[in-house]
């Protein structure tokens, strides 16, 4: 077994320092860094070969910061939120998951896994307020990285209180690509979306795979089937399975918004792609007491 804990890193570069846990998670069949700030991979690259998920090239770590790149844990609600047919205005963006420091359970820990866990009791009354339904939900969620040939993340929230939850999630993977602009993301054809680069404008993809041209494509699919990655600059297919969600969010900022980007460089925009298992808006995962749900995504390179 090959487990450390890393307090710093040459390839990681910022506010760095002993409150912040990166696990390096490493087998004869792949390995990832893992941070326990977010339960969040950092990367991960099967079998000494190529990083398939993207890390930025200066990785910033904060207090309420969330972790730019990797496979930030979206819960529990996506972006600003959106309840009862609307958009709301939650903070922080992207729910409290990714910016919370996570535990883990230390019988999980080998050189191929470790699971988080994050429980209600830790997160502040006004901030779990915000949930779909409403204030004091209890949950017990866990995050259980495997890593291997493949990548596989898996949420799974329980429901401990004594009502219904309603949350949103996603696993925003961002995926190392050549070069954006030569990628393709196939299985998404007479696929209904949503534009949220267009004000959430209702579409279909009538033809072909999705491409980039440096523009900003942000789109909620309403996709569970498994996508492929076509990547003609590094010269490989990514195969991306779920499970547990009904949509797939497909993010890339383009050249205008992506060098706006405080905590990426110039150019990095081109670096990756995010395909996010998701569940969304109207696709808001509910979960009666005692019950648990779980979404998953595993990565394998074709
Ligand atoms: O910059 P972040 O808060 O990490 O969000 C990055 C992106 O995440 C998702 O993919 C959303 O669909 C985008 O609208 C958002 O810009």
């Amino acid at each position: 077994m090959s487990r450390r804990t890393v307090a710093t890193l040459p390839s990681i570069l910022g506010q760095m320092s002993n409150a912040y846990v990166i696990r390096n998670i490493v087998n004869e069949d792949g390995s990832a860094l893992v941070s326990d700030h977010g339960a969040h991979v950092i990367n991960w690259a099967p079998d000494g070969g190529t990083p398939v998920i993207w890390q930025p090239k200066a990785v910033y770590l904060g207090e309420g910061t969330a972790i730019r790149g990797g496979i930030p844990v979206i819960f529990p609600w996506f972006g600003k939120g959106y309840e009862q047919g609307h958009a709301t205005d939650k903070r922080p963006k992207h729910g409290f998951a990714r910016v919370s420091d996570w535990h883990v359970d230390p019988d999980t820990l080998t050189d191929r896994h470790v699971r988080y866990t994050l429980d209600s009791d830790e997160i502040d009354a006004d901030t779990l307020a915000q949930f779909i339904s409403g204030p004091d939900p209890r949950f017990h969620a866990e995050v259980d990285i495997a890593v291997g040939r493949e990548l596989s993340v898996v949420l799974t929230v329980e429901n401990t209180g004594d009502a219904p939850i309603t949350y949103e999630a996603a696993l925003h993977t961002y995926f190392r690509v050549g070069d954006v602009r030569c990628t393709r993301i196939a299985g998404l054809v007479d696929t209904r979306y949503l534009d949220s680069a267009d004000g959430f404008a209702e579409r279909e993809q009538t033809s072909g795979p999705l491409t980039f041209d440096g523009g900003m494509v942000d789109r909620i699919y309403y996709s569970d089937g498994t996508l492929l990655i076509e990547d003609d600059a590094l010269h490989r297919t990514i195969k991306v399975e779920k499970s547990g969600s009904s949509q797939t969010v497909v993010w890339n900022p383009g050249e205008e918004a992506g060098n706006a980007i405080g905590d990426m460089m110039d150019g990095e925009w081109r670096d990756f792609v995010c395909v996010e298992a998701a569940a969304n808006r109207d696709r808001a995962i509910t979960v009666e007491p005692s019950d648990a749900h779980t979404l998953s995504q595993t990565i394998r390179v074709n």
